[in-house]
């Protein structure tokens, strides 16, 4: 059975921002989103300070840089991530057995140097980005339920925390993989909200029902005309699914 943990604890906000706005959102909608995702754009511009002035707000931060680099460069990139007190960290899947033990190993010893919690370490199966014939034109074969099962399959064995995939595939995630995996799901959009480029996206509920412990949610709340009534109404979603 799945732990009842209030809604907050399965939202993240994908602060997908400049810097200050979104601080000045995690803020707002902080009563109904429990972590901050820092990604690529604000890891880029600013580096570890983004994720201390998260930190600084109260949030779990989840550092989604997608690690995928041969074993030793991401296992010295993981240390570095788990020595900043990061919650969950992410690494590209595809990367292989080797890269993704290595990979939990430095996350591991990166937060235990410094006293930290090791983070959870979820492998990215297939972005939800990605539509059917994307997943055929990069060479992956079956549909993208099966691409990604294989390669969570993969991870799992790996001995990852968790994996990242679209609320599409979680519960045949949970079906062959059982309760432990850490399921993250971004590609959510509450009904009625612009799909942009997610292909594989479905609703909050959908998302929940379907087995999904974490919920990544960025342009649905930052394009809201009121955030925190959207934070809330996801919330709602989320703990009545
Ligand atoms: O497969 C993946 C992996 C990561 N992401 C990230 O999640 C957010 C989604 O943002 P929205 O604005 O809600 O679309 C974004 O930061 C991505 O980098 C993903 O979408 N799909």
């Amino acid at each position: 059975m799945t732990e009842v943990l209030p809604a907050r604890e399965r939202i993240a906000l994908a602060a997908d921002l400049p810097l200050d706005e979104g601080l000045r959102l995690y803020e707002r909608v902080a009563p109904h989103v429990g972590y901050a995702k820092v990604g690529l754009s604000l890891f880029v511009e600013h580096g570890p300070p983004a994720v201390a002035a998260f930190q600084r707000l109260g949030a779990r931060i989840f550092l989604d840089l997608k690690l995928h680099d041969i074993p030793n460069t991401v296992e010295l990139a993981a240390a570095r991530a788990g020595a900043l007190g990061v919650s969950l960290l992410t690494v590209h899947a595809a990367g292989g057995e080797s890269m993704l033990r290595a990979a939990v190993k430095g996350a591991r010893e990166g937060a235990l140097a410094k006293g930290h919690a090791a983070p959870r370490v979820l492998a990215v199966t297939v972005l939800t980005s990605l539509s059917a014939e994307e997943v055929a034109a990069v060479g992956l074969p079956g549909t993208p339920e099966e691409a990604a099962l294989r390669l969570a399959r993969l991870a799992v064995g790996a001995g990852v925390d968790g994996l990242v995939c679209s609320p599409r595939e979680a519960a045949a995630f949970r079906r062959e993989l059982g309760p432990t995996p850490f399921l993250c799901t971004p590609g959510i959009r509450p009904a009625g909200a612009a799909a942009g480029d997610q292909s594989r996206a479905e609703t909050p509920a959908f998302a929940r029902r379907a087995g999904a412990d974490l919920l990544v949610v960025g342009r649905p709340i930052h394009t809201a005309p009121e955030p925190l009534a959207a934070a809330r109404a996801i919330a709602e979603e989320v703990s009545s699914a």
